[in-house]
């Protein structure tokens, strides 16, 4: 059980889905929900750790996970957080968009109280399953009082991520979340929580709903052809964000897509592929970073494609002006 004194705190688990809450079918071979939430199973364990109640908001594989139920979520996380009785919440959640979720949360919900995003890589029958332990581990996070005005978590497999930094890096195994450049922020061992980086939290926005925003995301390739991106210039978005290569360069073809793109005041991000490093202004060549610096496109430092999507959906939803956007991403 540990040494961490967690006292009479209570740690409500928020449940949305993904693998922690299926289990593998024999007769079909595949992992899918059961007729029983077996979350539920782990309740008595669960309160060996700390004081806790649970609440199943969906029961949704991650894919599904849709802007407009990140902010249902981070509705319930507020409400949940500001009762004086409630001292964290985890959420258990799958991991393909985990990561997305978090960092919305992170974004969105300005509590200090500790919010743990968790999942697991194996359903709950199957041998070597993580989620009790992952689950355990984030209760054990939550209610720690040193977890307290650090943003979001993310509790994987003995380890503590900030939701700005981890991504999901492996299809399959168990330590698949990772914080690439950064590193985890903290460990979980079995006497206790330990945390060796100093607290770097996201600053919030507030809004009523990303409901009616649309930021897509294209990844650039060698060769790509501006012909694969002109949809971009028929449909009614808020702004793209751009995967482009290295530093920050696109190929030469696509320059006019962006061109137009920025002509109409919409905010084009520019994101890395690579996982590691930030994006910056360095290249003079056709479609180096300096040519999308002059067309107004935004850089975006240390983030990925599908968290910088998140971030500018925030953005724009809060009512961010195109030419603040900029500032918005330097942090
Ligand atoms: N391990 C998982 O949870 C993956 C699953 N496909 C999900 O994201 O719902």
């Amino acid at each position: 059980m540990g040494n961490e004194s967690s006292g009479n705190r209570k740690i409500v688990v928020i449940n949305t889905g993904g693998t922690i809450a299926m289990e593998l079918d024999e007769g079909t071979d595949a992992v899918s929900v059961g007729n029983e939430q077996p979350l539920h199973r782990l309740e008595p364990l669960l309160s060996q750790y700390a004081q806790s109640e649970m609440i199943d908001l969906f029961q949704v594989p991650s894919p599904h996970m849709t802007p407009a139920m990140m902010e249902e979520l981070a509705d319930v996380v507020r409400t949940q957080l500001a009762s004086e009785h409630v001292s964290g919440v985890v959420i258990t959640h799958g991991t393909d968009t985990l990561e997305e979720t978090a960092y919305y949360l992170d974004l969105t919900v300005a509590s200090d109280k500790p919010i743990v995003v968790t999942g697991a890589m194996r359903s709950s029958n199957e041998v070597g399953a993580d989620g009790p332990v992952n689950l355990i581990e984030s209760i054990r996070v939550a209610a720690d009082p040193r977890s307290e005005g650090r943003g979001t978590l993310v509790v994987f497999n003995d380890e503590i991520h900030a939701a700005r930094f981890v991504t999901k890096t492996h299809t399959s195994n168990v330590s698949t979340f990772q914080s690439p450049s950064y590193g985890p922020i903290g460990f979980v061992t079995a006497r206790g929580v330990s945390y060796h980086q100093p607290v770097s939290r996201s600053k919030t926005y507030h809004f009523t709903s990303p409901r009616t925003v649309h930021i897509p995301l294209v990844k650039m390739v060698a060769g790509e052809e501006a012909a694969w991106l002109e949809w971009l210039l028929d449909l009614k978005i808020d702004g793209v964000i751009v995967e482009a290569f290295g530093a920050g360069n696109v190929p030469p073809s696509v320059v006019p897509v962006i061109q137009r793109l920025c002509d109409r005041q919409l905010p084009v991000v520019i994101v890395s592929r690579c996982y590691n490093g930030y994006v910056q202004d360095v290249y003079g060549y056709e479609g180096g970073g300096k040519q999308l610096r002059d067309l107004g496109c935004i850089f975006s430092n240390g983030l990925n494609g599908q968290k910088a999507r998140i971030r500018l959906l925030v953005l724009c939803a809060a009512g961010v002006k195109v030419d603040e956007m900029q500032d918005h991403f330097q942090f």
